[in-house]
């Protein structure tokens, strides 16, 4: 277990540092096997997955262990022998035969086991047909004077589907709850009717989903497939705008799904209005229904959240401490619990207790160390080196492709990897307005869901970044 907090915590940091959907589709699902000697073994579900951890992903994961652990750790992959194995034993769950499994070929390898009074609860499985995560729920949901509308509204569309909130848009920054309240809406509903047909999904799946249909020219399966459901939950809307055949089948099946009577639920990281590539028609179906935000929480919220996640995971926090980093840490949760599960991997590694002492060296060291050790200009310095084009060309006026393309990586890297503001960024591009900015970095966002070649590239660009900090 001490092992698995470890492997939480690194996933935290990485969850933040990578793209989503390279977070969702790699490294969602590793589990890490062991840590012996300072080598740690991560196991993914198939060896293709290895594959692209090998070579994509080894040099942030080991130096995001080794942030945490504050000294060189090693890591090597493989593929997990348990978590696909074909159902034989009946009543035992995947993640059962995972915490059971034999030895899994790595040097010194084992399962990690579990210890006493701390819960299975990292298990991030979803079951399959309604996509929910069995920790998102409203028990887990601290109620602050900034989600208090948006947790009102999610529990009366639990509690009676389709009644007075249809459809119900939440949206509010990253990190700050939307998913959970879409997952906890699920878990009550059918907790209370457990015949209702419910889907979450996230609009990367829904885009995905209906791209393969077409491929495969299943179209009408795909309709009668969301077109038959009670509640569905589409997560990060944002995602669809600008895609205009996903927006047009989505506004088809909201339509099909309003008239009959069924519930819609939306996220989104900003209100309709402030999406300039939603459609109209969409715009005003989702005005149409109750919009509710998120924000920030405040200081008390933030520390109550935390003290909710530490129960969670069987561990007393104390007080000083839950103020301590709910005083660092001050927009977004994920970020939050990232830095609660530092302090309580540093503490369950060296068997320390947890304490205002090991959360100041925790959060010292390593709480957006992974961002903050990288320069602005360290980051330009990368891009035109590895796009062979001088500071000038990135800088200047220049429009054309061979320039644009890495101006705009650089801008995404700036905001993601130093957390500049997009008008610091703007400024040492050359002085560029903080719109133009965030549409690069949008635009990057976007292509990158589909680019697989331009993913490659800001990893590699990445890597680099972070071997030359290092130096
Ligand atoms: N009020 C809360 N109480 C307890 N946990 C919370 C609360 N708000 C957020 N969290 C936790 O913070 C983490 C991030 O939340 P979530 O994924 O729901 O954010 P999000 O708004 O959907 O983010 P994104 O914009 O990246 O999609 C989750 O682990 C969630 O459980």
């Amino acid at each position: 277990m001490q092992a698995k907090q470890l492997w939480q915590a690194a996933l935290s940091d990485l969850e933040q540092t990578l793209s989503r959907a390279n977070f969702e589709t790699w490294l969602r699902n590793t589990e890490i096997i062991s840590f012996e000697d300072d080598c740690a073994t991560i196991g993914a579900p198939n060896s293709f997955a290895v594959e692209q951890l090998r070579n994509k992903f080894a040099l942030q994961i080991q130096n995001t262990l080794s942030l945490i652990l504050g000294r060189k750790v090693a890591v090597q992959f493989t593929v997990l022998n348990g978590g696909r194995r074909p159902a034989r034993s009946g009543r035992r769950t995947a993640a059962a035969d995972r915490a059971h499994a034999a030895p899994l070929g790595a040097p010194g390898g084992g399962a990690a086991t579990a210890v006493a009074g701390v819960p299975q609860q990292l298990e991030l499985t979803a079951t399959p047909e309604h996509g929910l995560n069995p920790r998102y729920v409203f028990e887990k949901f601290v109620v602050g004077s900034n989600n208090r509308l948006a947790h009102a509204a999610a529990l009366a569309v639990a509690d009676r589907p389709a009644d007075k909130f249809n459809p119900l848009y939440i949206y509010g920054g990253v990190g700050l709850g939307k998913t959970h309240l879409l997952h906890a809406i699920g878990h009550r509903a059918l907790a209370r009717s457990p015949e209702l047909r419910i889907r979450y999904v996230s609009s990367e799946t829904f885009t995905n989903e209906l791209i393969n249909a077409i491929r495969q020219q299943r179209t009408e399966d795909f309709r009668n497939r969301y077109r038959t459901i009670d509640i569905l939950m589409i997560d990060d809307i944002q995602f669809i705008a600008g895609k205009e055949s996903t927006q047009e089948e989505f506004f088809h099946t909201f339509n099909a799904l309003y008239q009959s009577g069924k519930q819609i639920v939306i996220s989104s990281d900003r209100p309709p209005k402030a999406i300039p590539t939603l459609a109209d028609r969409l715009r005003s179906r989702f005005e149409g229904g109750l919009l509710a935000d998120i924000q920030p929480p405040d200081l008390e919220t933030r520390a109550a959240i935390l003290a909710e996640k530490g129960r969670e995971l069987g561990v007393t926090v104390p007080d000083d401490v839950l103020e301590y980093v709910a005083r660092k840490v001050e927009s977004n949760i994920r970020e939050l619990e990232g830095a609660l599960n530092k302090i309580i991997a540093l503490s369950q590694l060296y068997h320390r207790p947890i304490s205002m002492e090991l959360a100041i060296e925790a959060l010292t060291d390593s709480v957006g160390a992974g961002r903050r050790q990288v320069t602005v200009d360290q980051v330009v310095d990368t891009v035109v080196n590895y796009y062979q084009i001088t500071r000038r060309d990135i800088t200047g006026p220049g429009r054309r492709r061979d320039i644009v393309l890495p101006r705009q990586v650089a801008m995404y890297l700036l905001r993601e990897e130093t957390g500049s503001s997009l008008v610091e960024i703007g400024q040492c591009l050359g002085g560029r307005d903080h719109s133009t900015v965030l549409h690069g970095i949008e635009k990057m966002e976007r292509q990158m869901e589909t680019d697989a070649r331009l993913r490659g590239e800001i990893m590699a660009i990445r890597e680099l970044l972070y071997t030359s900090a290092e130096s």
